[in-house]
């Protein structure tokens, strides 16, 4: 396939705003493309360029581009930049700057997709000195051989922000609908592969398979998540129920196998180097290879600390050996997605803690298991007093489901209105804080994962949270213009509020009546922020309180 046609593809579904209509596109053009195409357009059309279990980046920032792109167009990188400032969309920027630019090439080859492919590949490789050289050769070599719509999409490829409306949910319809695979199936797999382009080439190549995928050591699969709920609720619902505590850390899944071990974060991305002794540690716990799902919680002088102490020690990767002193770490194990090669996620729950148990001599998280809910709410209250968030409520039938946020797990905990959403922009302070942000504009997002401003928040954030924020967003401008810079969005706050209301001055529709910082959410990425369905949810619930 040549690049232009899936440029030409993107755009056509740029313009679609029915979900539907851009399933069918999808699912048109799927089996038209060979075994080896497919499912690289299938990640490309999402924005990605590895499969999502891979940790691996490509290592081009907006920087990168912009001297690629005023080297192709012949300009000032000045001249780049302020173009990009003025307009925003960077896509669009390159789109018009190849469109009018005037230096001539002398030939110009046309793209291929697969071809495309392999560059973005070998870029992500390479390392050492001269990587960042490498890179941008590459990205020069792409830009001029592009055409302006090509542009357009390779630049948001290179920053791997596509953003045009091809959300997963829909890959998956398109997948069932052009291989007549059902549904629940290709849903099933995609939770055990965790790449939609796998997904999509063994429903093209060999659907039998697909009804019997397996869970792979060293490819993380999304983790199971929870709903907010009551243990009445719970227990008249399903009687006999798992409480565990709900513990103030930092998810991860572990794997083991054939001697080699790998810890992955809740964003799933490899913490193997930056959490050595709690690699250790579980590597010790068991002789079997494994696939664990835990939290772990920091202790100093005995005591559970809150999840920002862990967050600053993992954050401190090339510091580690001085965290280790101040802070012991501790694993608590509560679920077994795979053991000795067997994928174990479709088991009931009861059946995978037998086998947690007995593949694992330590760490295995305490559990009540009772159908009374004076008992359960007694063991919430204690965990409370342990240190805990609250508890953990699961049902005992209930399949291992990566990535859904279900009715399966419930959290006990006590309330707290808070909402997590992804930084899309922020203005630079006053005063004595002109050199740091000062406000930051918040969105969260729709079906589709597009993004929707809801909010800006200043309020709540200390000096020391300030130049930490500074630190963390400089590398990550897109654009700026007067006193407003803007993000790639990928950086979660967790934001308390004190209602929600109606406004026409957000894209979300709503605003946040009085936000505050509370806390940075390095452990989540932007697909995990607040959906405008569980907005409007919250927004009937407030209406209905009062
Ligand atoms: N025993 C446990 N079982 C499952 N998850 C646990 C347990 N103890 C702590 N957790 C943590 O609780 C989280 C589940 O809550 P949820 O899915 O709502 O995530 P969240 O959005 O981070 O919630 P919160 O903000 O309440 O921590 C898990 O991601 C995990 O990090």
């Amino acid at each position: 396939m040549q690049f232009v046609e899936f440029a030409e593809i993107c755009n056509t579904i740029e313009g679609t705003s029915s979900r539907l209509a851009t399933a069918d596109i999808l699912a048109e053009k799927f089996p038209l493309l060979t075994e080896e195409e497919l499912p690289v357009f299938v990640r490309f059309m999402r924005g990605r360029l590895f499969p999502d279990w891979s940790s691996e980046k490509l290592g081009f920032g907006p920087n990168l581009l912009y001297d690629a792109l005023a080297y192709v167009i012949g300009k000032k990188r000045s001249y780049v930049v302020s173009a990009i400032n003025n307009a925003g969309d960077i896509g669009k920027v390159v789109e018009s700057l190849i469109e009018k630019r005037e230096q001539t090439m002398f030939f110009s080859e046309e793209l291929d997709l697969l071809d495309v492919n392999a560059r973005f590949l070998q870029m992500a490789k390479s390392s050492g000195r001269r990587s960042q050289q490498e890179r941008l050769r590459s990205a020069q070599y792409l830009l001029s051989n592009a055409t302006p719509l090509e542009g357009r999409y390779l630049a948001r490829l290179m920053l791997e922000e596509m953003r045009i409306g091809v959300g997963e949910g829909v890959v998956k319809d398109a997948v069932s609908k052009a291989f007549g695979v059902p549904s629940d199936i290709v849903e099933h797999a995609h939770q055990a592969l965790n790449d939609l382009g796998e997904v999509a080439f063994l429903a093209k190549t060999d659907p039998s398979r697909l009804s019997n995928v397996h869970i792979t050591a060293f490819r993380p699969v999304k983790m199971m998540l929870a709903q907010q709920g009551s243990i009445t609720s719970m227990v008249e619902t399903h009687g006999t129920l798992a409480a565990e505590n709900k513990y103030d850390g930092s998810r991860f899944q572990f794997h083991k196998s054939g001697g080699k071990c790998a810890i992955y974060s809740r964003r799933l991305e490899e913490m193997t180097a930056s959490l050595p002794d709690v690699v250790k540690m579980l590597d010790k716990a068991t002789d079997h290879d494994v696939i664990i799902d835990g939290e772990v919680i920091a202790i100093m002088n005995g005591k559970p600390m809150p999840f920002q102490t862990i967050l600053r020690r993992i954050r401190r990767k090339h510091d580690v050996g001085d965290a280790q002193e101040a802070i012991t770490l501790l694993p608590w194990v509560f679920d077994i997605l795979a053991a000795d090669g067997e994928t174990l996620i479709d088991l009931p729950f009861r059946e995978r803690r037998k086998i947690l148990e007995s593949v694992m001599n330590a760490y295995v998280a305490p559990q009540l298991v009772s159908d009374s809910a004076e008992e359960i709410e007694a063991y919430y209250h204690s965990s409370l007093d342990n240190g805990n968030e609250g508890i953990m409520l699961k049902v005992l039938d209930s399949p291992y489901l990566p990535g859904n946020r279900g009715k399966l797990w419930i959290k006990i905990k006590p309330e707290v209105d808070t909402i997590d959403l992804v930084v899309t922009a922020a203005e630079w302070g006053e005063g004595k804080r002109a050199k740091m942000f000062g406000s930051f504009l918040l969105a969260c997002q729709d079906e589709n994962g597009d993004l929707l401003e809801i909010s800006r928040v200043a309020t709540g954030i200390d000096d020391s949270m300030l130049s930490t924020l500074y630190d963390l967003f400089k590398d990550k401008i897109i654009a700026e213009k007067g006193k407003t810079v803007t993000f790639e969005p990928d950086v979660v706050f967790e934001v308390g509020y004190a209602e929600l209301q109606k406004s026409t001055n957000y894209e979300a529709g709503y605003a946040l009546r009085f936000p505050r910082f509370v806390r940075l959410r390095d452990d989540k990425d932007v697909s995990e922020i607040e959906t405008l369905e569980s907005l409007t949810r919250r927004y009937s619930l407030q209406n209905k309180e009062e």
